[in-house]
């Protein structure tokens, strides 16, 4: 079985510690967080060191995998996967026994599908993603890099993801719909249109809010 030493040790990274035991193919070693967290445990695993050890760490045999969060910002997720790739790290990716995903679907590395994923036919998934509990993705979506869509979100058939998008809980995006990069759609927003500028979108039909 590979080792794995988690990025993040927040409640996130608890409901990705319940996928990876159900998944069974790898060994968690410990858990990354700040500097103030180390010698804590989460869910029986050790908090071991900061993201400053991973220069160290990844000369190592560990593969590893963000498991912070992202709802306003994708920013330190990506960040840090970019240090993982600067550093030629293996990168885990992810997927829910519990998950149904098609066989005509690719999913890119460093990418996590929680239990009761839907990924129809067709499907491409970006990097470093979460697919969180429950949410469907149907038939020809493209999502990008760094993207969360959360749990009990539906994204319809042909719909385009761009990178660094975050969609809420229970959100739903209508079939042929894209999305620009770095948006943000609330939890429960129904979304008819294009977003062709970012911000963030709520409601039903999805409006920006006057702040985003
Ligand atoms: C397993 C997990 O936990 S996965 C995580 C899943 N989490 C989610 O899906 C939550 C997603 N986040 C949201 O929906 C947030 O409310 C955001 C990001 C859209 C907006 O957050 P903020 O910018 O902090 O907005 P804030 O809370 O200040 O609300 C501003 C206004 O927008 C309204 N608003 C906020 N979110 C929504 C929403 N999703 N739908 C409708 N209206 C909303 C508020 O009621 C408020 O209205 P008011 O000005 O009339 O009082």
């Amino acid at each position: 079985m590979k080792t794995l030493i988690l990025i993040g040790a927040g409640g996130h990274c608890k409901s990705c510690i319940e996928v990876i035991e159900a998944q069974d193919q790898y060994q968690i070693k410990g858990i990354l967080d700040l500097q103030h967290k180390v010698g804590e445990t989460l869910l029986g695993y050790p908090i071991i060191g900061t993201d400053d050890d991973l220069p160290s760490l990844t000369k190592q045999e560990y593969h590893f995998l963000i498991t912070l969060g992202q709802i306003k910002s994708f920013a330190a997720r990506k960040s840090l996967y970019q240090k993982l790739k600067s550093l030629d790290a293996p990168i885990a990716t992810i997927i829910s026994p519990h998950a149904i995903v098609s066989k005509y679907a690719s999913i890119a590395q460093g990418t996590i599908l929680m239990h009761h994923v839907k990924v129809n036919a067709g499907v491409q998934i970006g990097e470093n993603c979460i697919l969180n509990t429950g949410c469907n993705i149907e038939h020809d979506v493209n999502i990008g890099h760094h993207c969360h869509i959360s749990t009990q979100a539906v994204i319809n058939g042909d719909v385009n993801i761009a990178d660094e998008v975050f969609i809420g809980s229970g959100a739903i995006i209508r079939n042929g719909i894209s999305i620009a990069a770095s948006t943000i759609i609330g939890a429960g927003a129904v979304l008819l249109q294009n977003i062709d500028e970012p911000g963030i979108f709520v409601g039903n039909p999805s409006k920006r809010m006057k702040h985003g």
